[in-house]
C-alpha cells in the first residue's frame, strides 16, 4: 500500500482519488476546504481533512489545486526531502514550487481520465517507486523536459475536452439522421475508444490505417474528402495552440514572482 495525499479534491482531485480507490493499492487522505468536495469522495478515500498539514506526511502529496492556490498551500505544507510532491498544477514551474518546499517535486500533467486508470501524463521526472506506482495506477505516462510542458497540458491536459467536443458533433449528426441520442453517444464514444486502442497497439502509420477503413468506392472515402478539403487541420491546431500560448502565459507570470 503507498500511502498518498491529494490536496485538492475538484475535478481533478477528486478523478485522481477515484482512480486510485479503483487500483487499491493506496491509503488515501483527501484534503479540500471546501465541506461538499470532501463528502464527495470521502467514500473513496480513508481520510479527509481540511487541514493542510495533515495531508503533509504521506509520503507522496498529490496536488491538485489551481495554479493561483498553489503558493499559499505550498506555505502551509511542511514536507521533507524523502517525501515527494507530485503537482499536476498547469503551468506551475517546479522551480517555483522547489523554492517554497521541502519535498522532492515531480511535476506531472495528467488528464481527466485519472478515473479510469487511462490518463495520458506528462511527467518531468519519473520519481521513486512509490509515485511510479501511482503513476502507473492511473494510466500511461512519458517523462519529457520541463519545457515541453506548455504543449503537454495543451495536448494531453486539456485534449479530453477537445476529443469530447468532437464525439459531441459525430454524435449529433447520427441524432439528426434518426439514432436515439444514447445510441449515438454510445456509438461515437466507442469509436474513438475503439480507434485510439487500434492506434496504441498497432504498429502502422496513421495514414495506413485511414487506409484501411477506406474502402475502394465506398462510404469513408467521400467522408475523408470532405475532411481533407475543410479547415479542420488548421482549427485542430490553433486549438492546441490556444491552449499552449494559455500555459505559457501562466507560466510566465510564476517565473516573474
Ligand atoms: N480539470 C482537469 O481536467 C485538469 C486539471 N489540472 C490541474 O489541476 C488543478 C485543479 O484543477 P481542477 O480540478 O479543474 O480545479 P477545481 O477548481 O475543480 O478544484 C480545485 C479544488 O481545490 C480546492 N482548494 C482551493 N484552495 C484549497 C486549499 N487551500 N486547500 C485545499 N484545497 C483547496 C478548491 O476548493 P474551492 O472550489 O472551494 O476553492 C477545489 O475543490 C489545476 O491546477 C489544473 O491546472 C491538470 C490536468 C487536468
Ligand atoms: O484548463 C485547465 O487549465 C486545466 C489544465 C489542463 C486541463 N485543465
Amino acid at each position: 500500500m503507498v500511502e498518498v495525499s491529494v490536496i485538492g479534491c475538484g475535478h481533478l482531485g477528486s478523478a485522481v482519488i477515484r482512480g486510485l480507490a479503483k487500483s487499491d493499492n493506496h491509503t488515501i487522505t483527501a484534503c479540500d476546504l471546501d465541506e461538499d468536495a470532501l463528502d464527495a469522495v470521502e467514500p473513496h478515500v480513508d481520510r479527509t481533512t481540511k487541514e493542510v498539514r495533515e495531508a503533509a506526511s504521506a509520503p507522496v502529496v498529490i496536488l491538485a489545486v489551481r495554479p493561483q492556490t498553489v503558493s499559499p498551500v505550498l506555505n502551509q505544507l511542511q514536507m521533507s526531502p524523502e517525501q515527494t510532491l507530485l503537482s499536476f498544477a498547469a503551468a506551475v514551474p517546479t522551480d517555483f514550487i522547489e523554492e517554497r518546499t521541502g519535498g522532492t517535486v515531480v511535476r506531472g500533467m495528467p488528464n481527466l481520465a485519472v478515473e479510469t486508470g487511462s490518463t495520458a501524463a506528462a511527467v518531468t521526472a519519473e520519481g521513486d517507486e512509490d509515485v511510479r506506482n501511482i503513476l502507473d495506477d492511473l494510466g500511461k505516462y512519458v517523462v519529457v523536459d520541463e519545457s515541453l510542458m506548455d504543449i503537454a497540458t495543451a495536448l494531453n491536459g486539456s485534449g479530453p475536452a477537445f476529443v469530447f467536443y468532437l464525439i459531441k458533433i459525430m454524435a449529433a449528426a447520427g441524432v439528426e439522421s434518426g439514432l436515439a441520442e444514447d445510441d449515438a453517444a454510445r456509438l461515437a464514444a466507442q469509436t474513438f475508444k475503439g480507434a485510439a486502442e487500434i492506434v496504441l497497439q498497432s504498429e502502422e502509420s496513421l495514414d495506413h490505417l485511414i487506409d484501411a477503413v477506406t474502402s475502394e468506392g465506398g462510404t469513408t472515402i467521400e467522408g475523408m474528402e470532405v475532411l481533407r478539403e475543410s479547415e479542420v487541420d488548421d482549427v485542430m491546431e490553433r486549438t492546441i495552440r490556444a491552449a499552449e500560448e494559455r500555459s505559457i502565459e501562466i507560466t510566465n507570470d510564476f517565473e516573474r514572482d
